[in-house]
């Protein structure tokens, strides 16, 4: 049986005045791989944020591997979206990967050759490997992207959440960090991604967990994943593409 590994219990947040999260309820197991879907400004990233204290909640409770964010932080890692970082930053794309293994260096310590070695063959297996010295403002958005991935992979946790890691990239890009997360979840990681494409939704996830405001409906893919639960969550009208494209659900714009 799988473990619960992440519980979420009656989260609420909000900006200033603005609720944007209620009555947030729910479990993922380990082993997951969770696409977090909803329209624009549903609270996905609120969420995540939320979750990892990066925003204030109003009210509930958050737990990891049945404790808490303080005590279980080595094991979680957190892929932003691309555009809530400061890429001008000066520093290459080897050193970005590597102080993702500051949790294992420690603060303040030089990494040794062996950590950089493993910062390295992340980003070989992301294909990054000729950029490594590269600054990162000087990479495109779908090799920041990979950047992210790979300093995410050293990091060797057990529960990751990714902020929609393939918003603007291209379909090489897309495969590889699927592909990716796929391997991770082989290994028994638990996996959350803030997804976009409807479409390939039933391709990538094993469960998905629609989000507008609060949890609209979350489970495994095959059982949750119904035109029904796609109108209710992104409301207005939706549109039968028949059975050829993808699961055939299409949220009208
Ligand atoms: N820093 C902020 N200050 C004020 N309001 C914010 C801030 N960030 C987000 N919001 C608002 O909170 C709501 C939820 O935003 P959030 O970014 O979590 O949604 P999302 O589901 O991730 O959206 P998207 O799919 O567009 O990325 C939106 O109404 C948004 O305008």
């Amino acid at each position: 049986m799988s473990d619960i590994v992440l519980k979420v219990g009656n989260l609420a947040a909000a900006y200033r005045k603005n609720t944007v999260l209620e009555n947030v309820s729910f479990e993922i197991n380990s082993g997951s791989l969770t696409g977090i879907v909803g329209p624009n400004g549903a609270g996905k990233s609120t969420l995540m944020k939320t979750m990892l204290n990066l925003h204030p909640s109003l009210q509930g409770t958050v737990s990891f591997f049945h404790s808490s964010l303080e005590k279980m932080k080595k094991r979680i890692g957190y892929v932003p979206q691309r555009g809530s970082v400061d890429w001008d930053f000066p520093t290459d794309a080897l050193d970005v990967v590597t102080m993702g293994l500051y949790g294992q260096v420690g603060w303040f310590k030089r990494a040794s050759s062996a950590h950089k070695r493993k910062a390295y063959e992340a980003l070989e297996k992301m294909g990054m490997a000729d950029y490594a010295n590269r600054q990162i403002s000087q990479l495109s958005g779908g090799q920041q992207q990979r950047v992210f991935l790979a300093r995410a992979l050293v990091q060797e946790a057990d529960l990751y959440f990714m902020d929609e890691p393939l918003a603007g990239v291209d379909a090489a890009t897309e495969r590889a960090i699927m592909k990716t997360l796929q391997e991770l979840k082989s290994i028994g990681k638990t996996v959350l991604v803030v997804h976009h494409d409807l479409q390939t939704v039933t391709d990538y996830y094993d469960h998905v967990l629609f989000l507008n405001r609060t949890v609209i409906a979350h489970g495994k893919t095959k059982e949750v994943f119904t035109r029904n639960n796609i109108a209710k969550t992104y409301g207005g009208d939706i549109r039968w593409l028949g059975e050829e494209n993808g699961y055939g659900l299409y949220p009208v714009k």
